[in-house]
C-alpha cells in the first residue's frame, strides 16, 4: 500500500505530494486525512496523508515512519477543499491543510536519542535513558551538555540514533477521580479510632452520601479538608479507588445560562427566514444575504434556521467576527442548544481549542460559534453556514492562506447542498451588489422586532462648537444628553473610534513626530507604560522627555485615547459612573465578559469604549449612543474608508433604543458632510449603496473590478525596484486589454521591519491565467539566486492595499 504525503516544507519545490509505503502492520490503519511522520532527506517531518494506492511508479521510496492519528483530522471534503484553498490564495498545500486545524496540531518536533546498540554505552551515558531507551535532546542540552560531544560521537558511529517527534502542544488535561471501593472496607474504617483517621473517615462519609459514582479528587479534597496523602492511603487499603482521566477543558464550565425557548417570529423575520428554511428543506445550495436594520432580529432567524437543520440530522457554523464573539453572543447560542455548541475564538487557549475542535471531530456538538477559521469546521454532514455581520474585514485572512470565510463557506455550501446565511444590516458592497444581480438570493428586514422606530441621529460639527468657545471634546448637547440619562437612569455609549487615530507623539515647536526606525509609521504611545510602540513590529523606546530632534520640551502626546476621554469625563461629569472598556482594560482572561455584565446589571451610566463595544450588544436600557471622532477613518488610504466609516457608524448607532425605549445617537467630527457620515445617521443603506457603486465604478475598484496585488520586500531598496519592475513588464506584456496595470509603486506603508515595499496592483475583470502568471513570477525570483531574501506576496482578490 502506498500513501501519497504533503510534508511540512512550506516551500515551492515541494509543494506537491510524495509517495510512501506504508509498512505492513499500519495497512489496515492508514487513511487520507491522517496525519503521519515520514524521513525526508535527513530528516524526520510530520506530514498528511492525502490519498491511498496500489503501487507507485517511483522507485525506492521509504517507508512511512509513524501514523499519528486514530481516526483522519481531515474529512474528505476538506482534503479537496485544501487543495482548492492552496490553488485560489496561491500558498502551499500544507500551509493550507495547517490553517484548518487547531494550532495545537501544527508540528513541532523534539529530538531524542535513541539506542541501538545498548551494549556499547558506558553506565555514564546508559543512565540517562529511560526505560523506553529515549533520552530528549532538551534533556541533554538542560542538564548534561557536557555530554553532548559524546552522544553525537555514538550516534555517528551508529550506537545511538536521531528521531524527530512531534510534540503535542496541547497535552491532553488529565484529572483524578475517586470513588468508592469496598463497602466494608469503608464502613470498618469509619469504626476505627485515632487521630490521623478522622480525615480519611471525613473522605469515606463523604464518598457514601453521595450517589455512587467517581467525583473529582480535588474537590473531595475541597469539600472535606482532606490530604491528597490520606486518600492515598485509603486506595493502598482498598476503601477507595483513584482513577486518572482525559477530560476536556471546558471554557464555559460552571456558567449559568439560561435556557431560551423560541421567540415567535415578527411577519418581517418571518419573510426573510422562509428562504433559508426552503432552502434546508430542499436540501438545495443558496447564499441568501439577510440585510437587516439593527435590532431587527437577525439572531433569531439564525437560531431558528439552526433549529431545522438539527432536526433533520445535519450540524451547523455559525461565524461572529472576533470582537463580537461576547458571552453575550455566545450564551444566546448556547442557552438555546445546550451542550451541543461548541466554541471556537482566540481567547482559548491552545489546549481549550483543541478540546473544543474534538468535540466536533468526535461529533459530540452539533453547532460550532466561532471567529474566521471555525469555518473549517471538520463537520460531514453541514446543513448550514452563518456568516453574522458578514461585512466585517476579520473575515479575510492577511496571512497565507489569504482566504475570506465568506468564499469557503459558500464553497462548503455547494459541497452539501446547504444554504449559507449572510447576516448584516450594513453588507458589503460586494455582497449587495450580488444580492442585486440575483447570485444571492436577498431577504430585507427593514424595520426593528420592537415597534419603536430606528433611533434620531444629530451630528455635531466640532468647528462649530470651538467657534463657540467650547474647547471640550463633548459637544454641549452630547454633555446634555448624558446629563440627562443618568437623571432618568438610563445608560449611555460613548464610543471612541480609534482606528486610524493614532495617538502619536508631536513637538510643538518644529513639528517633529516620533517614527518607528524600522516602518514607515509613526510611533503610538502608551501612557501606562510610559513607552513609544511601533504596531507592526512591536518595537519599543521610552518616551522622550525633550525632542530628539530640536530639544525643545513642548514635546506633547497628542491624539485622543479612551483613557484622555475617562478622565475629562470625570472632570466634567463627576457624577457619572463609567466602565471603560479598551485594550488595557480588557486583557486579562474574563475581563471583558465582567465589564459587560456590570453595565448590563446597571452597575455604570456610561460604557466607553472603542471598536469593541460597537456591535452586537444588546443592553435594553441603552438610550444615548455618543460617537467622538467619527470621520478619522475616512483619511486613511483606503478605497474602502467610507463603507468602513458608514458600517462602523450604523453598528455604534444601532446600540441605542433596541427595546422599549427610544433611543438618541450624537456623531461628532470635523468632516461631517461626508456623505458616509450623513447617509448613516439617516440610516440610508440603499443611498450609500449607489453612492459608493458609482464612486467604486469611476475609480475602477471592486464590485466592478477585482484587485490582484504582488507586494515584493527586501532590505534593500533597490532590489524591491527592480524585481517589481520586472514584474511589471512581466505582466503587461500578458494582461488583456480591459485589465489596467499600476505600479510599480511603493506600498502605503512603505518599509516594515527595516524590508522596503513595493507593490504591482492590476484591476481585472477576466483574467483566467493571472493565477498561472502570478506563480510564475514567485517561482523565478525564487529560483533566482543573485537576489537572497527577497519576498513575494500574491493575491487575486485584494481586500485592502495596505
Ligand atoms: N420575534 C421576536 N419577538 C420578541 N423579541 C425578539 C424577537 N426577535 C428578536 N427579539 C429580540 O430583539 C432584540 C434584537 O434582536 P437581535 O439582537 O437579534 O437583532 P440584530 O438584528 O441581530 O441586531 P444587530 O445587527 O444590531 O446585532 C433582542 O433582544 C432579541 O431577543
Ligand atoms: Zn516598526
Amino acid at each position: 500500500m502506498i500513501a501519497a504525503v504533503v510534508v511540512d516544507v512550506p516551500s515551492g519545490s515541494v509543494n506537491k505530494t510524495f509517495d510512501y509505503k506504508v509498512p505492513p502492520g499500519l495497512e489496515n490503519w492508514a487513511e487520507p486525512g491522517m496525519r503521519v511522520i515520514v524521513p525526508f532527506g535527513p530528516r524526520k517531518l510530520q506530514g498528511f496523508i492525502l490519498a491511498v494506492k496500489q503501487s507507485s511508479s517511483v522507485k525506492g521510496i521509504k517507508n512511512i515512519t509513524e501514523i499519528l492519528d486514530p481516526l483522519p483530522v481531515l474529512t474528505p471534503e476538506l482534503i479537496d477543499l485544501g487543495q482548492w484553498l492552496a490553488e485560489n490564495t496561491l500558498s502551499f498545500y500544507i500551509t493550507a491543510y495547517q490553517a484548518m486545524l487547531p494550532a495545537a496540531m501544527k508540528a513541532t518536533y523534539e529530538k531524542f536519542f535513541t539506542v541501538l546498540r545498548p551494549e556499547m554505552l558506558s553506565s555514564e551515558v546508559s543512565v540517562l535513558f529511560s526505560a523506553s531507551g529515549e533520552l530528549s535532546l532538551n534533556e541533554v542540552t538542560k542538564n548534561h551538555v557536557h555530554l553532548l560531544k559524546k552522544l553525537q560521537e555514538l550516534t555517528k558511529t551508529g550506537v545511538l540514533d536521531v528521531v524527530y517527534k512531534v510534540k503535542d502542544k496541547a497535552n491532553k488535561k488529565k484529572v483524578k477521580f475517586v470513588s468508592l471501593g469496598n463497602k466494608t472496607e469503608a464502613e470498618e474504617l469509619l469504626n476505627q479510632n485515632g487521630k490521623r483517621a478522622e480525615k480519611q473517615k471525613a473522605v469515606i462519609s463523604e464518598l457514601l452520601s453521595r450517589p455512587p459514582g467517581e467525583y473529582s479528587l480535588q474537590e473531595i479534597l475541597h469539600e472535606t479538608g482532606a490530604s491528597l496523602s490520606s486518600v492515598q492511603s485509603l486506595c493502598k487499603k482498598g476503601a477507595v479507588y483513584i482513577e486518572e482521566k482525559e477530560v476536556y477543558r471546558d471554557p464555559y464550565q460552571g456558567r449559568n445560562i439560561k435556557q431560551t425557548e423560541p421567540l415567535p417570529l415578527t411577519e418581517n423575520q418571518q419573510n426573510a427566514i422562509t428562504p433559508v428554511l426552503d432552502s434546508i428543506e430542499n436540501n438545495e445550495h443558496q447564499t441568501i444575504l439577510v440585510h437587516g436594520v439593527t435590532g431587527s432580529g437577525k439572531t433569531e432567524i439564525y437560531l431558528q434556521s439552526i433549529q431545522s437543520v438539527l432536526d433533520k440530522g445535519k450540524e451547523a457554523i455559525v461565524l461572529v467576527p472576533e470582537i463580537s464573539l461576547t458571552p453575550q453572543m455566545v450564551n444566546r447560542f448556547k442557552g438555546r442548544f445546550g451542550s451541543s455548541v461548541a466554541v471556537l475564538h482566540s481567547a482559548l487557549s491552545i489546549g481549550e481549542k483543541y478540546d473544543e475542535w474534538r468535540k466536533i471531530l468526535r461529533k459530540e456538538v452539533s453547532v460550532v460559534v466561532g471567529a474566521r477559521s471555525a469555518v473549517f469546521a471538520p463537520f460531514e454532514n453541514l446543513g448550514i453556514v452563518i456568516i453574522d455581520e458578514e461585512h466585517e474585514s476579520s473575515y479575510k485572512q492577511e496571512d497565507h492562506p489569504r482566504y475570506h470565510a465568506r468564499d469557503v463557506a459558500i464553497w462548503r455550501g455547494k459541497y452539501h447542498s446547504c444554504p449559507i446565511v449572510l447576516g448584516s444590516a450594513t453588507p458589503a458592497l460586494e455582497t449587495y451588489a450580488r444580492a442585486q444581480k440575483g447570485r444571492y438570493q436577498l431577504a430585507e428586514l427593514s424595520s426593528r422586532v420592537h415597534s419603536n422606530p430606528m433611533p434620531e441621529v444629530t451630528i455635531v460639527d466640532m468647528r462649530d462648537e470651538l467657534k463657540k468657545g467650547n474647547r471640550s471634546m463633548f459637544s454641549n448637547e452630547l454633555m446634555e444628553k448624558l446629563k440627562a440619562g443618568i437623571e432618568k437612569g438610563e445608560q449611555s455609549v460613548l464610543f471612541l473610534n480609534r482606528r486610524g487615530y493614532a495617538s502619536f507623539i508631536l513637538c510643538r515647536d518644529c513639528g517633529y513626530v516620533a517614527q518607528c526606525p524600522h516602518c514607515d509609521i509613526s510611533l503610538t504611545y502608551h501612557k501606562r507604560y510610559g513607552e513609544l510602540k511601533c504596531h507592526y513590529c512591536g518595537y519599543k523606546e521610552i518616551t522622550p522627555s525633550a525632542c530628539p530632534s530640536c530639544s525643545s520640551e513642548h514635546i506633547r502626546f497628542f491624539g485622543t485615547g479612551t483613557q484622555k476621554v475617562e478622565e475629562e469625563l470625570a472632570k466634567v461629569l463627576p457624577e457619572a459612573r463609567v466602565i471603560r472598556m479598551d485594550v488595557d482594560t480588557t486583557s486579562k482572561k474574563g475581563s471583558h465578559e465582567k465589564l459587560l455584565t456590570s453595565f448590563g446589571e446597571g452597575e455604570a451610566d456610561i460604557l466607553l469604549g472603542t471598536q469593541m463595544i460597537a456591535k452586537g450588544l444588546d443592553f435594553p436600557k441603552v438610550t444615548l449612543v455618543g460617537v467622538l471622532a467619527a470621520d478619522t477613518m475616512l483619511h486613511l488610504p483606503d478605497f474602502r474608508a467610507s463603507e468602513k466609516t458608514f458600517q462602523l457608524l450604523t453598528q455604534v448607532s444601532g446600540r441605542a433604543g433596541r427595546h422599549e425605549l427610544e433611543g438618541k445617537v450624537i456623531v461628532q467630527g470635523y468632516d461631517v458632510e461626508h456623505y458616509s457620515i450623513q447617509l448613516a445617521s439617516q440610516h440610508d443603506y440603499l443611498s450609500f449603496y449607489n453612492h459608493e457603486m458609482k464612486t467604486r465604478k469611476l475609480h475602477q475598484y471592486p464590485p466592478f473590478y477585482y484587485l490582484g496585488l504582488l507586494t515584493f520586500s527586501h532590505l534593500e531598496l533597490m532590489q524591491v525596484v527592480e524585481a517589481s519592475e520586472k514584474a511589471a513588464s512581466f505582466l503587461s506584456k500578458r494582461l488583456s486589454p480591459d485589465s489596467l496595470l499600476l505600479g510599480p509603486v511603493t506600498s502605503p506603508i512603505a518599509r516594515v521591519k527595516d524590508r522596503y515595499r513595493y507593490q504591482v496592483m492590476i484591476k481585472y475583470k477576466n483574467e483566467p491565467e493571472l493565477r498561472n502568471w502570478f506563480e510564475e513570477i514567485i517561482a523565478h525570483f525564487q529560483k533566482d539566486k543573485s537576489i537572497k531574501d527577497l519576498q513575494i506576496t500574491g493575491e487575486l482578490n485584494a481586500q485592502t492595499l495596505m
